[in-house]
């Protein structure tokens, strides 16, 4: 991210429509998928339309444009004819009419769906003071938002139909005309988005902040079309702010210390190691390796691999491991794991066999067995319809064995649902730690994924919780670092302030 750009506070947020705060690509889609497939089983040689068709050619554009683009990308064309033809006529308005009818009809028998996550966004801003507005390039963008009881819900709502009367191009003179009905200006204003021409029209209208709301694990898109931050729950969002670089507050963290005792508690993937992609390849460096080996003070590794796994890779003596995002602890004499976690290896052994069964062949995929959870990758997937086959089978996986659903980066888990988290497992580790004298120990614990940030919550007063990402974050720690290279940094200053 720029360091020019503004990142708090911001004055008003514009919300995409679609995909954000209502479900209506679904009725889009099918809509479409309806007269598009009637219309090609009448050509020759054409595949139905599909939903990787619906994301690259129609999704997010008005009806007319979407039409074109598609039957562009099919060789196909049609005369273009005009917006008052019959939705019988083969053109292009007498087809995006035909799919109008046909979406209304739809929106009639089944209503709107919202996001929750992405309405309690709106509802917490609103009671902050935040102006807001709705946008969309839906002409029926008024009614769905009524349907919703979304619409007096906001300060400003522009769909399509305004959008065609105020002659506004696209997206971004549609956001640009938000933030001018608001009376804010464009940087003090966030975009919430969940397509990447979205995402593009926000950089290129120097919005504040760009968020990417990622609802189909494309994270990566999204961060390469411009998003300054990507979530897949916009209700964390609302807490957005800036944390400050550890490394640049070592002072500060020292005088927090005192005379107290220090620990120090990592992470492993994304931390300690960088992300690969594959599980099987991350690895830590020698120069990380050799950083720990320093500390003569208690070290913790608290990670979601299979706890052996997880100490071949560190392979650092005298030092502690959690495994299974705390579910199994070793380390200088102590062991701890948890009869109910136990008990649960028989439903995760049945949620193998299903993940195996149902996603196992399917490209991209990865299946990570560990002793009390199971992980089924996606980063190799490129298919969106690959994706929701994971993300349906492992919700299947959830409802038949119990267990509980995690996600973490590009990773869907299961794990036996028992109150029992990483933050429980630091707590365990702080009450047996080696620590001489009266003071409680200081603990520094770093982390990058959402299964740290319980971590970040139990620590409290006991030291200062670091998370490993960007500075502008939803995360509960204290400081940040940007990457595994700063967590070395930090390693190396923390343990020279040792010796
Ligand atoms: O708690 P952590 O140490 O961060 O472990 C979390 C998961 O990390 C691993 O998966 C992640 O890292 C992989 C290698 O960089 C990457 O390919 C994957 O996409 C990430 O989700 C590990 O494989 C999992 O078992 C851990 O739960």
């Amino acid at each position: 991210m720029s360091t020019n750009r503004r990142t708090h506070p911001f004055r008003a947020v514009i919300f995409d429509m679609d995909g954000v705060l209502t479900r209506t690509a679904d009725l889009h889609m099918q809509a479409w998928k309806q007269i598009f497939d009637d219309y090609l089983s009448r050509q020759n040689n054409q595949q139905p339309f599909s939903r990787t068709d619906y994301l690259a050619h129609v999704d997010g554009k008005p009806r007319y444009q979407g039409v074109e683009d598609f039957l562009h990308s099919r060789q196909l064309t049609l005369p273009y004819g005009k917006p008052s033809d019959s939705a019988d006529r083969d053109t292009v308005c007498g087809l995006g009419n035909r799919k109008n009818a046909r979406f209304l009809e739809l929106l009639e028998n089944k209503g709107v769906e919202v996001f929750d996550d992405a309405v309690a966004a709106l509802k917490r801003w609103r009671r902050g003071g935040m102006k807001l507005a709705i946008i969309t390039a839906s002409r029926n963008g008024q009614r769905i938002l009524e349907e919703a009881g979304l619409l007096d819900a906001v300060n400003v709502v522009i769909d399509g139909a305004v959008a065609a009367e105020k002659d506004l191009a696209g997206k971004p003179e549609i956001m640009l005309e938000a933030a001018r009905r608001l009376d804010v200006a464009p940087a003090d204003a966030v975009i919430v988005e969940d397509a990447t021409a979205g995402i593009r029209a926000g950089r290129d209208g120097e919005f504040g902040l760009v968020v990417g709301v990622s609802r189909n694990g494309n994270e990566t898109e999204l961060r390469e079309a411009g998003a300054d931050h990507v979530t897949a729950d916009v209700y964390a969002v609302s807490f957005l702010r800036q944390i400050p670089n550890a490394l640049d507050h070592m002072e500060d963290l020292s005088a927090w210390r005192g005379s107290r005792p220090l620990a120090v508690f990592l992470d492993f993937d994304g931390t300690l190691a960088e992300i690969t992609e594959e599980p099987g390849k991350a690895q830590i460096s020698a120069e990380a390796r050799s950083a720990l080996q320093r500390f003569s003070c208690p070290v913790a590794v608290i990670s979601g691999r299979d706890r052996e796994d997880l100490q071949s890779r560190v392979n650092v003596e005298g030092i502690y491991y959690a495994g299974n995002h705390g579910f199994d602890i070793a380390g200088n004499g102590h062991r701890h794991t948890l009869p109910e976690a136990d008990n649960a290896v028989k439903d995760v052994d049945h949620a193998e066999r299903m993940a195996r069964e149902r996603v196992g062949d399917l490209s991209g995929v990865i299946i990570e067995r560990k002793r009390y959870s199971l992980a089924v990758h996606y980063r190799k997937v490129k298919s969106d319809e690959v994706l929701e086959k994971v993300q349906q089978a492992v919700e299947d996986m959830r409802q038949e064995t119990g267990l509980r659903k995690r996600n973490g980066k590009k990773v869907l888990e299961l794990e036996p649902a028992v109150d029992w988290n990483k933050g429980r497992a630091l707590r365990w580790l702080i009450d047996i730690l080696p620590v001489s004298g009266e003071e409680s120990p200081f603990i520094v614990y770093a982390g990058d994924d959402v299964t740290d940030e319980d971590a970040f919550l139990a620590l409290r007063e006991d030291g200062p919780g670091i998370y490993v990402g960007d500075a502008l974050t939803c995360s509960l720690a204290d400081y940040h670092v940007r990457d595994p290279d700063e967590v070395l940094h930090l390693l190396r200053k923390l343990a020279d302030a040792l010796e």
